[in-house]
């Protein structure tokens, strides 16, 4: 969080015409002076009192909350949530807003980043403007999708869980977090106090019913008897280098996917929409159309997802590379596809790896990077590689927008085929895109 300005407007009250919806979860407005705000809780169109949480009178930008809505949007609910709301929960957007607003409101963020970072329309890639539903989470505005498989609950100082407050250190005490899926309900982390911790992850894993509690003590603190009401696996968190350590149980989950069973180790990543995996293997291999013996990249390849359903698809005398910079991640991913002899997985930064392997081509070229996404120097490379068709798998559409304008200005350039949009993160403002590339001068 950035220092409060000398000129601090904090807590100050502007009532303003609200705008369009940008990144991050919130409105834009301005004030009779012309500064801009970013407004949570407000919805485009509303005309609200708006108070100032961060900036001061020469701040580029204000942030504030919506505290009083004079003229509600339709799209407006009665957030079903008690604990969301100014200054409360951190952990949802957009529970005020209508089930399928909340997911226009996603595409229209795709479209505006895509359009302001690299010059793109709807059309030109391919995409019908529409964040799809997973399946089962087209519910009535009121109700909740319980999709969340992984929470992690802060813990206040008198040890109650509960989730951090928007851009804050601060817990928000909760009783019962409406996202979190059954399994993680099911623990009770919510229904007793963890003195002593800082954090308490839960994970619900899909279709084994593994059950995972992560315990990360703050400095000094004794780990508490983990009795739940039902059996787990226990890991702990070291309060000073953040390793983990097995306390009792697995020291994995295991995940379904594809026709598959997954080794996550903790600290690995896996998606946290139970639809997720399975959605994003679908998309991304319809787009790719991967054929018998074709060579294929899996970038941030995590446990191995995307490059076991290639590995599958290329068959015997296909070869898949996966790249991960989690030393954990890597064991679980040569683990998980230990049953193909063509499939290698690499340890260490793609930014890195990828040129060391001397790698000069490949039919396919799959990447799924964090948030920051991949950068030019990356995007150039794959350029090179003369791919038949690359699959960008994106959780933020800046940096994905960011890396399809490298990926056009390249000087063997390549375009958007298809655009998909997946609101795999009901009532929060993210969203997850499939794009699906081709080298410019290939026919649509
Ligand atoms: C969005 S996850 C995707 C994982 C995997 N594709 C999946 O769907 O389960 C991004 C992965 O990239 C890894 N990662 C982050 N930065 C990296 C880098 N510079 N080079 C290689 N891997 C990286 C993370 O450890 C994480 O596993």
């Amino acid at each position: 969080m950035q220092a409060e300005p000398k000129t601090s407007l904090v807590g100050e009250e502007y009532e303003v015409e609200i705008g369009p919806v940008a990144h991050g979860g919130h409105c834009v407005a301005r004030t009779a002076e012309g500064q801009v705000l970013f407004v949570r809780h407000a919805l485009p169109g509303e005309r609200v009192v708006a108070r100032v949480t961060e900036g001061g009178a020469d701040s580029r930008f204000l942030r504030a909350d919506a505290v009083q809505v004079l003229d509600p949007s339709k799209d407006r609910i009665e957030a079903p949530c008690p604990y969301a709301g100014p200054g409360r929960c951190g952990g949802c957007d957009w529970q005020h807003a209508k089930p399928g607003a909340q997911r226009r409101l996603k595409a229209d963020v795709v479209a505006e980043q895509l359009q302001r970072l690299a010059g793109l329309t709807p059309e030109q890639v391919g995409w019908d403007g529409t964040v799809v539903p997973a399946p089962g989470d087209k519910v009535p505005s009121g109700q909740v999708p319980a999709w969340r498989t992984r929470v992690q609950y802060a813990v206040d100082e008198t040890g109650r869980p509960g989730l951090r407050r928007h851009r804050s250190h601060e817990v928000e005490p909760i009783a019962h977090c409406l996202i979190a899926a059954e399994g993680v309900s099911e623990l009770g982390i919510e229904r007793r106090t963890w003195p002593g911790m800082a954090t308490v992850e839960a994970i619900a894993a899909t279709g084994s019913g593994d059950r995972q509690v992560v315990l990360a003590p703050r400095p000094g603190a004794r780990l508490p008897l983990v009795e739940l009401d039902r059996p787990v696996s226990v890991l702990r968190v070291d309060e000073h280098d953040g390793a983990v350590h097995r306390v009792h149980g697995r020291p994995f989950v295991r995940e379904r996917a594809d026709d598959r069973t997954w080794r996550v180790g903790a600290g690995g990543f896996w998606q946290v929409h139970p639809r997720a995996a399975d959605l994003l293997v679908e998309a991304a291999m319809q787009g790719l159309l991967p054929r018998k013996g074709e060579t294929a990249l899996d970038l941030y390849c995590g446990v191995g997802l995307f490059a076991g359903a290639l590995a599958d698809r290329v068959g015997e005398k296909g070869a898949v590379l996966g790249i991960e910079s989690s030393k954990r991640a890597v064991e679980d991913a040569r683990h998980n596809l230990r049953e193909f002899d063509r499939v290698r997985i690499e340890h260490g930064k793609v930014e890195q790896v990828l040129p060391r392997t001397g790698i000069t081509e490949a039919d396919l070229v799959l990447l799924d990077p964090p948030r920051t996404g991949a950068g030019r120097g990356i995007v150039t490379h794959l350029t090179t590689l003369g791919a038949r068709r690359i699959a960008y798998v994106a959780c933020d559409p800046a940096a994905l927008a960011r890396d399809l304008s490298y990926f056009q200005t390249a000087d063997r350039p390549y375009r958007v085929r298809t655009l998909r949009a997946f609101d795999l993160f009901p009532m929060t403002h993210h969203v997850e895109c499939v794009a699906i590339l081709e080298p410019v001068g290939k026919g649509r």
